[in-house]
């Protein structure tokens, strides 16, 4: 008799594990189309090693501020084996990771799953709120290293999860923890999602109606209403407003003290958590006379781990 074996994808995007990766890791990011069009398709890749070879110093000087590299593959790499651990009990799964942008990549991923005889595919993507710039292109990549590969998969794909149970319990507990570090005062709850171009909204991204899901849902359990910005726009188009820093001077204007930051987008620390948030938004927030504190983020939380298996085993359902 054989088990019947599942592999499970977790897509993300990776990130420089060390300065010397950072300009090659720009380059992948901004020669994908699917999350920047640089000019008609013959100019993306020149444009790309342009903008990555102009960006990387500036890149690498946030880089070294966290300690010289990304903790993202570290920390996906860790929740994959937390997963996997978690799914031990309901079947044979073999938990590995996607960076659409550095490794391991779709084509590693895939490797590791055929030579173990795996051809049932469940791709989860680490984003909760479904983008064309970030699942989309994650999506894209694993299909086409899938016809890369020349084996016959099959391919199941869980693309979004914006109110999944454990997901927005994990959430609501880190913020009314920091709420409570607050105590006596109640803090105002600053949601901080990634930004994004206007331009996906408006051909059909649902990524704000899907991040606005996942604060209702908080707002049930926690009963602290937060106001929603955006974080690291990085280009000349319009981007999501407000933004990040524009709400913290607005709230200052207002009045208010203590400011409680949730990062919304992300279920892992990396640069935007641990320097922009933790670094750059606290300096500015305390120029402005206010206390900003954050909450933590998912990471490898077993109930939010749990929630990603919950994923996994109603995938087909
Ligand atoms: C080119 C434009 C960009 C869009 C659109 C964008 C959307 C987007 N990104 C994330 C999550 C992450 N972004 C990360 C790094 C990163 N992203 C961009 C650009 C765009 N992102 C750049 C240039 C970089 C490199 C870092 C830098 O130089 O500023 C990362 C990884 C960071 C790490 O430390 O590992 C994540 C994660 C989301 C969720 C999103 C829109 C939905
Ligand atoms: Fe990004
Ligand atoms: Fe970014």
């Amino acid at each position: 008799m054989t088990i019947e074996q599942t592999g499970v994808v977790l897509l993300n995007m990776g990130g420089p594990e060390k300065l010397a990766d950072v300009r090659p890791f720009l380059y992948n990011l901004f020669s994908d189309r699917d999350i920047i069009r640089l000019g008609p398709s013959f100019m993306q890749k020149p444009l790309a090693w342009l903008i990555a070879k102009r960006r990387a110093p500036k890149s690498m000087r946030t880089y070294e501020k966290i300690g010289g590299g990304s903790p993202l593959t570290t920390i996906t790499s860790d929740q994959a084996k937390a997963l996997q651990n978690a799914l031990r009990e309901h079947g044979n799964y073999t938990v590995v990771c996607a960076m659409r942008y550095w490794y391991p990549d779709s084509d590693s991923a895939l490797k590791k799953l055929a030579d173990k005889g795996i051809t049932t595919i469940i791709a989860l993507a680490l984003y909760p709120h479904y983008s064309c710039a970030t699942t989309g292109s994650s999506v894209q990549e694993l299909k086409r290293a899938i016809s890369r590969s020349g084996n016959d998969f099959s391919l199941r794909v869980i693309e979004s999860w914006p109110t999944q149970p454990e997901f927005i319990q994990t959430l609501a507990h880190n913020i009314l923890e920091t709420a409570n570090s607050f105590t006596p005062d109640q803090p105002q709850v600053v949601y901080s999602a990634h930004s994004l171009p206007v331009s996906f909204i408006d051909e059909g991204d649902p990524y704000v109606d899907h991040i606005k899901a996942t604060i209702t849902e908080i707002e049930k359990i926690t009963n602290l209403p937060g106001e929603l910005c955006f974080q690291s726009k990085s280009g000349p188009v319009e981007w999501l407003a407000p933004s990040t820093p524009d709400m913290l001077q607005g709230l200052a204007q207002k009045g208010c003290k203590n400011i409680l930051m949730v990062p919304i987008s992300f279920v892992s620390d990396h640069v935007e958590t641990l320097y922009e948030i933790d670094m750059l938004y606290r300096d500015q927030a305390k120029a402005l006379g206010m206390r900003l504190e954050s909450s933590q983020s998912l990471n490898c939380n077993p109930t939010f781990i749990d929630g990603l298996k919950n994923l996994i085993l109603t995938s087909g359902n």
